[in-house]
């Protein structure tokens, strides 16, 4: 599915699966009618002194027996097209959110990913499933039923048929404050499953720093909001369908029908074996007052399900190209006059210049907020640059096909994730075809060899489930993953927080390995990790104030020296 297509386009590819079902629902609605009619057809002509008609009595019989098989061919056609569309629409998404800017992903709650690609798509598959074939059966057997009835008798069918039209009136014409507790409604329920995500997510942090408050209060105030929504849609739904549920329920359909029925037989407008169709399909009239709002509900649902669904399609797709460079490993990139906002009009890089040459370690320094993070993300297009451009050997990242960048640049970032899969999968991920060796040979680099092999399971262990990491540990199976890609370029966001001096020191080992031979670009949170840098940059504001090597910049005496002075480091002024 495209961006930005609707429901029609949805249901294009499976419109003949559902057309044919839809008709096999038209024909069973014409079996759930049958026996009604055979019964009073039956019931006339015992009255009158006739002989069985067993013509009908055999149709009735066929109905019963043939209804059910045509009801679940029809049902196993429309499942079959839910499931494809459904297939179709998760396909579509994920390759659809494998193109999107990985930027995108930090601004979405886990929740509603979740939201989107499960409930949301299995919702409105139910709808095709289900509610779109069950449509025309619920429509052709209230019409069916009506139409026999005011063959037997227009006018006494159009007295019975009164309460049911007036309820079908009151329940369309529903006031239009309505759809905005609906709406309401909506936006509050969403608003607590984000709020329980995160919550969820954060629990360690509530509990130890909320003391006995177990909850936040956003999420407190969610479900304030949602049960004052919940309670405030059902007490107007409640007032709006109470006058029109009783006129359309089954026993005032009844009584009314047995009034009227005896007034009519009594005046001679009608016969009394023709009450007992009227009687016998009390039921059947008395749901027809549902046609209209159901086929009304079913619609908005299906859009407002297929509108959340193109919302997600329409989040922009980076712009790829497919410029591919030489297999060399002595590549230059180049940030050339490059400017980023997050958000319009607040510039969080601004016009910076920076040439990372090959072979080279660059460490970006710099207060908390300069852009250090931001800089470094850039590269590998977690967003794109708003003003100039990164060039790798002069192509700009934005032209070279997305394999290209990720095999020529690799990222080492401070949250590291890993899957839930065995650890040598893990560390396989960019290279799913290297060998137990290679993989080997890339822990032992990244000094995690050991730990592994302290598992029973070693490198079979599944990760979450056999086994959990520390962060640094978890930090050397990512560089081990770096280290089995060996692309020619890394970005590598130290982590901020000192694990303990050993693991600290292991880290800083498996760091060199990666670095070895690499152009590398890091953000440095501590002094001691830059000292020996080709080239440190220092940031203010999204700008380059000092650029040089250690011993140029603390001949100069400016900011990066003054950064060197005891306190300054600590209180984060490198970062
Ligand atoms: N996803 C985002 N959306 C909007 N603004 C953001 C986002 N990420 C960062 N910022 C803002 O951009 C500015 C630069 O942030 P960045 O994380 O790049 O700084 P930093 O120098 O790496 O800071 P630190 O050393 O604290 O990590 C900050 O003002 C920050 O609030």
């Amino acid at each position: 599915m495209a961006a930005g297509s609707g429901l029609r386009n949805l249901l294009y590819p499976v419109r003949v699966r559902l057309l044919i079902s839809g008709a096999l629902q038209v024909f069973c609605a014409i079996g759930t009618v049958l026996p009604f009619i055979a019964i009073t057809e039956v019931t006339r002509e015992l009255l009158r002194g006739g002989v069985v008609p067993w013509g009908w009595v055999w149709a009735a019989v066929v109905a019963l027996v043939v209804t059910p098989l045509v009801h679940s061919c029809s049902f196993s056609l429309s499942f079959g097209a839910s499931r494809d569309i459904q297939y179709r629409i998760r396909r579509n998404l994920v390759d659809h959110l494998a193109r999107v800017p990985l930027g995108w992903f930090g601004g979405v709650t886990g929740g509603g990913l979740r939201k989107l690609v499960s409930s949301d798509v299995a919702a409105l598959t139910g709808l095709i499933g289900e509610a779109i074939p069950l449509a025309p059966r619920f429509a052709a057997v209230s019409i069916l039923a009506i139409s026999y009835l005011a063959w037997i008798d227009p006018l006494f069918t159009i007295v019975i048929a009164l309460p049911v039209v007036i309820a079908s009136v009151l329940l369309v014409h529903r006031p239009p404050v309505a759809n905005d507790l609906e709406r309401e409604y909506r936006r509050t329920a969403r608003g607590l499953s984000e709020r329980a995500t995160e919550l969820g997510q954060g629990m360690a942090v509530w509990k130890v720093f909320s003391g006995s408050r177990l909850a936040d209060d956003r999420f407190v105030d969610a479900i304030d909001q949602h049960t004052r929504s919940y309670l405030a849609t059902e007490r107007a739904r409640d007032r709006r369908g109470r006058l029109p549920l009783t006129l359309s329920s089954w026993s005032f359909i009844l009584v009314w029908t047995t009034v009227w029925g005896v007034v009519f037989v009594a005046t001679d407008l009608l016969v009394p074996a023709d009450l007992i169709p009227f009687l016998l399909m009390c039921w059947i009239v008395s749901r027809a007052v549902w046609l209209v709002p159901t086929l009304r509900t079913l619609v908005s649902r299906s859009r407002a399900l297929a509108e959340s669904l193109d919302r997600a399609f329409a989040t922009p797709e980076l712009p790829t190209g497919d410029r591919t460079l030489a297999a060399r490993r002595d590549i230059t990139i180049r940030f050339a006059g490059v400017t980023f906002e997050y958000n319009r009009g607040r510039t969080v890089i601004d016009e910076l210049d920076l040439e990372l040459a090959p072979g080279t370690v660059t460490a970006v320094v710099g207060p908390s907020g300069s852009g250090k993070s931001t800089l470094t993300r850039l590269l590998p297009r977690f967003w794109d640059v708003t003003g100039g451009a990164i060039t790798v050997d002069g192509v700009d990242i934005r032209r070279l096909d997305p394999a290209e960048l990720y095999r020529l640049i690799g990222f080492v970032f401070q949250d590291v994730r890993m899957l839930r899969r065995t650890v040598a999968d893990n560390i396989r991920l960019a290279d799913p075809t290297a060998s137990d060796e290679r993989v080997r040979a890339a822990a032992r680099a990244a000094r995690i060899h050991d730990r592994i092999l302290e598992e029973p399971l070693g490198y079979d262990a599944v990760i979450g489930e056999h086994v959990s990491f520390s962060g640094g540990e978890a930090q050397r199976i990512s560089i081990a993953r770096a280290i089995l890609a060996d692309p020619p370029v890394l970005v590598l966001d130290e982590a901020t927080s000192a694990a303990d001096p050993e693991s600290e020191s292991l880290v800083q080992d498996a760091i060199a390995a990666l670095s070895r031979d690499k152009t590398v670009l890091m953000v440095a949170h501590r002094l001691e990790t830059v000292v020996n840098a080709d080239a440190i940059v220092v940031m203010e504001s999204g700008r380059i104030v000092e650029r040089g090597t250690h011993t140029e910049l603390m001949n100069r005496g400016g900011r990066y020296a003054n950064m060197w002075r005891p306190g300054v480091a600590t209180t984060g002024a490198a970062g």
